[in-house]
């Protein structure tokens, strides 16, 4: 099992490329189950969850073709990757695959939408919280979807002429389940209206897809989605957006340690919150040509109050890696964490790291302390490792992370990455 270890005391300087995210691709690549044609896609990470993803669509029958180009590495590994589903073979998406990987379950929207039935397994929680599916089915069965759930699976089976436009309101916000409604509804007989829908620039990424395939989508970004159904989707060729939680975390990294750091391939407008909460934190944070000039020299680490919000406001998946930053500010901030029940499990590791930290209820209370000192310690969850990375940056002697699998799921390179900008991080495989 791979650990990464990590000297700290070096300040950052240098050029860091983002990715293509994660979130973005997760449901770009499913969208390639709406076509027969083929959706080439380009500045896909390589990451853990984008190798599982591509087994599972497999096993849809979708044929893939990676023609993407390792340079060298000092250049992003983005690939190209073609999808083409020119018949769905198999309407199951099992337990062992789908429990590996949650996004898996959204392939529901679209082998409804497309075969008309769809048998796929409940994904099950993950340690950040129970994550249930509850809106997902609601959403579907506004399309017309039956919908009974047997032995740990969704049984979900489409009216005999498919899915019918229909009027979904949110009663909360869900990334996942307006990814699935608008997928879903691009094949619908009539109009759909999703109410409440979530408006993260993965949204929009997705639209913007589906657009370009020929679906009849308008206020992507907003709260809410029309979708006018048409009868068929076509190829199309799209590249991924920038990941903005990769770009957060190595901005927030380059607060912790200090240091000037361009943040290339990335946008300002997909960050918002976390840029106000980086600025006042004391980060000077510039838009260049490129992308993000992020720079922190002198002045200390302000203390900051976040409350984490659907977009545009402060995003859940940046809130370890903001505590993270917390610890070493000069004062006392509050971190509400108000989207998972469960997502301080990195609050017990930053402590061993000599983090002053208490906890009451979904309220974390950070009192910046002088110097953080390396010790081992372990990844719990995906955002939570790297959070635990960007502590032992700045954090006197070595630190090792272990269970460094977390971190594999959604951050490309990362050590290569920080190591060209002055970090001493290596991975240590056992
Ligand atoms: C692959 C991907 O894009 N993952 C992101 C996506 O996850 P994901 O789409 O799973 O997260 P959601 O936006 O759906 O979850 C928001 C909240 O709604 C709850 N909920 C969700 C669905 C449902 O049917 N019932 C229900 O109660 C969840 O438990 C959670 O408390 O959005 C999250 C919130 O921005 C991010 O942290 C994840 O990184
Ligand atoms: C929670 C996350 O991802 P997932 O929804 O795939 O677990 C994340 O990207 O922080």
């Amino acid at each position: 099992m791979d650990r990464i270890r990590i000297r700290g005391g070096n300040k950052l300087n240098g050029v860091i490329p983002i990715s293509g995210a994660k979130n973005a691709a997760l449901p770009l690549m499913i969208a390639s189950l709406l076509t027969s044609d083929t959706l080439t896609l380009e500045n896909v990470p390589h990451l853990a969850d984008v190798e599982q993803l591509l087994r599972i669509l497999g096993n849809h029958g979708v044929d893939v073709m990676v023609n993407g180009r390792r340079e060298s590495q000092t250049e992003s590994y983005s690939r190209t990757i073609q999808f083409t589903c020119r018949t769905i073979v198999d309407t199951t998406a099992p337990y062992d695959l789908v429990s590996k990987m949650r996004a898996s379950f959204w392939v529901i929207g679209p082998l409804l939408a497309r075969a008309g039935t769809a048998r796929v397994s409940l994904p099950g929680g993950c340690a950040i919280g129970t994550r249930p599916v509850d809106l997902f089915l609601e959403g579907l069965q506004a399309l017309g979807a039956q919908i009974e759930i047997d032995g740990g699976y969704v049984n979900a089976t489409a009216p005999d002429g498919g899915l019918v436009g229909g009027h979904y309101t949110f009663p909360k916000v869900s990334v996942g389940a307006t990814h699935v409604l608008m997928m879903a509804a691009t094949l619908a007989n009539g109009t759909t209206v999703i109410d409440n829908a979530a408006r993260e620039p993965e949204v929009v990424d997705l639209a913007d897809c589906l657009i370009a395939m020929g679906a009849r989508i308008s206020g992507a970004g907003t709260s809410t989605i029309t979708v006018e159904g048409v009868t068929s989707l076509h190829g199309a060729r799209h590249r991924v957006l920038p990941d903005r939680i990769e770009t957060g975390t190595y901005a927030m990294a380059v607060a912790m340690t200090g240091g000037d750091v361009t943040l290339e391939g990335t946008r300002a407008d997909l960050l918002e919150n976390a840029l106000d909460a980086l600025r006042m934190s004391g980060a000077e944070i510039t838009e260049t040509e490129s992308g993000l000039r992020v720079v922190r020299n002198g002045n200390g680490i302000q203390p900051v109050d976040v409350v984490t919000e659907p977009f545009p406001g402060f995003p859940t998946d940046l809130q370890a890696q903001f505590m993270a930053l917390m610890t070493r500010s000069s004062g006392v901030s509050h971190i509400t964490e108000t989207i998972f029940e469960n997502r301080f499990m990195h609050v017990q590791e930053l402590a061993r790291l000599g983090a002053r930290i208490s906890l009451s209820g979904q309220m974390a209370r950070i009192e910046g302390v002088d110097r953080l000192r390396g010790a081992p310690v372990m990844a719990t969850d995906l955002r939570a490792s790297v959070s635990l990375v960007i502590a032992g940056l700045a954090a006197e002697g070595e630190t090792m992370v272990n269970r460094v699998y977390h971190l594999d799921r959604g951050f490309e390179r990362l050590e290569e990455k920080l190591t060209r900008c002055g970090a001493e991080v290596e991975r240590v495989s056992d």
